[in-house]
């Protein structure tokens, strides 16, 4: 049987996450399970050894079984006003059967981590204190895992605020998870007896909606900066692209289009062809051409140093946003 995954503060990192796992899971075998489920068991298999499935971390398609733990099979999201929670619901039903098995709660956390075998921590960094400290919460998370979404939230930070024998991991997903083109980084698990099972279930996550990696914590900020917000300074490249085309006669529309394409094709061959990037620069850049003059447009706005030194005031920024707020 899978188990019951709650995000609690399901908003727009939540819904990513969860509208991408619902995607990449195959409904009928999500049906089946939980059919064996209500009839008081799986059929076959044994529920205590988890497969581990997603040993190269790459992006696939999620086919549970029967009698895997380490599969989401039941999902609840909390959120705190009512208003939000009906917006949810009309959006998870908008997914298809999956989706419509989502069950929305406002101002229930506590029966909603109850209830859940794993927690995803999807709130903003400031209210992690609030919530995990909600009447009952703590013996709730009790032996569970909880991962944590948060930016600049550390996991001791987190460690202090639930029962000790709750095991937290850090995630760090994007946006573009939604259509499973995400890029998620996860906190390096520690040595222990659960290791293996919370490995599977992060394994059964996180790479079937796009890429996945472990790295050490220190990491967290500079990972946050670079992927987690990576996608907004991607979309104002993108955006700066259209608009030099837009400012050359291209018809709106088609500029995006175009920008949007030509992006993703480069990125793909980075990541496809293991090429270094600059490799990919070299080849388009004819002598005497076109691309050479863009290219000194570009370096003579400094723009490779604007965009590292982005990345490294989102990272600065981002090791703040688990710290006490300045009066
Ligand atoms: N946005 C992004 O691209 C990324 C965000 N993150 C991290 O993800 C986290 C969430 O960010 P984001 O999704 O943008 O934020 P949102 O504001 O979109 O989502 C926060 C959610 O928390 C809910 N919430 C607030 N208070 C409570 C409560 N007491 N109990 C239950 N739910 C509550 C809100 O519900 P309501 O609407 O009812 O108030 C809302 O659904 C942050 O910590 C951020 O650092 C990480 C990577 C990327
Ligand atoms: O801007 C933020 O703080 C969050 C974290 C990464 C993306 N959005």
């Amino acid at each position: 049987m899978g188990y019951t995954l709650c995000v609690l503060g399901c908003g727009t990192m939540g819904i990513a996450v969860l509208a991408g796992v619902i995607d990449s899971l195959d409904a009928a075998s999500i049906r089946l399970d939980n059919a064996l489920r209500n009839a008081g068991g799986a059929a076959n298999g044994d529920s205590s050894t988890p497969k581990l499935k997603w040993e190269s971390h790459t992006p696939g398609t999620l086919t549970p079984t029967s009698g895997d733990p380490s599969v989401p099979t039941q999902f609840v999201a909390t959120v705190r006003r009512e208003e939000s929670a009906k917006k949810l619901r009309d959006l998870f039903e908008g997914l298809g059967d999956l989706g419509k098995t989502v069950e929305v709660v406002a101002g229930s956390n506590l029966e909603a981590v109850q209830r859940a075998d794993v927690v995803l921590l999807g709130c903003k960094p400031y209210m992690a204190g609030a919530i995990l400290q909600e009447e009952g919460v703590q013996d709730a998370l009790k032996g569970k895992l909880l991962i944590s979404v948060l930016a600049g939230v550390t996991i001791s930070q987190l460690q202090s605020l639930v029962h000790p024998e709750t095991r937290v991991v850090r995630a760090m997903p994007n946006t573009p998870c939604k259509i499973r083109e995400g890029m998620t980084v996860v906190s390096t698990l520690p040595p222990g007896p659960e290791t293996a099972n919370d490995k599977a279930i992060i394994l059964n996550i996180f790479p079937s909606i796009g890429r996945c990696r472990f790295l050490e914590e220190k990491h967290f900020d500079a990972c946050t900066a670079l992927a987690g917000s990576g996608p907004a300074f991607a979309c104002l490249f993108l955006e700066a692209m259209a608009d030099g085309g837009v400012m050359m006669g291209l018809p709106r529309a088609e500029a995006v289009e175009l920008a949007a394409q030509t992006l993703q094709g480069a990125a793909r061959m980075v990541l496809q062809g293991n090429s270094h990037p600059a490799q990919i620069k070299d080849s388009v850049t004819t002598p005497g051409g076109c691309t050479i003059a863009g290219l000194l447009a570009l370096e003579d706005g400094k723009v490779r140093s604007t965009i590292a030194r982005a990345i490294q005031a989102a990272t600065e920024r981002a090791s703040e946003l688990g710290q006490p707020a300045k009066k």
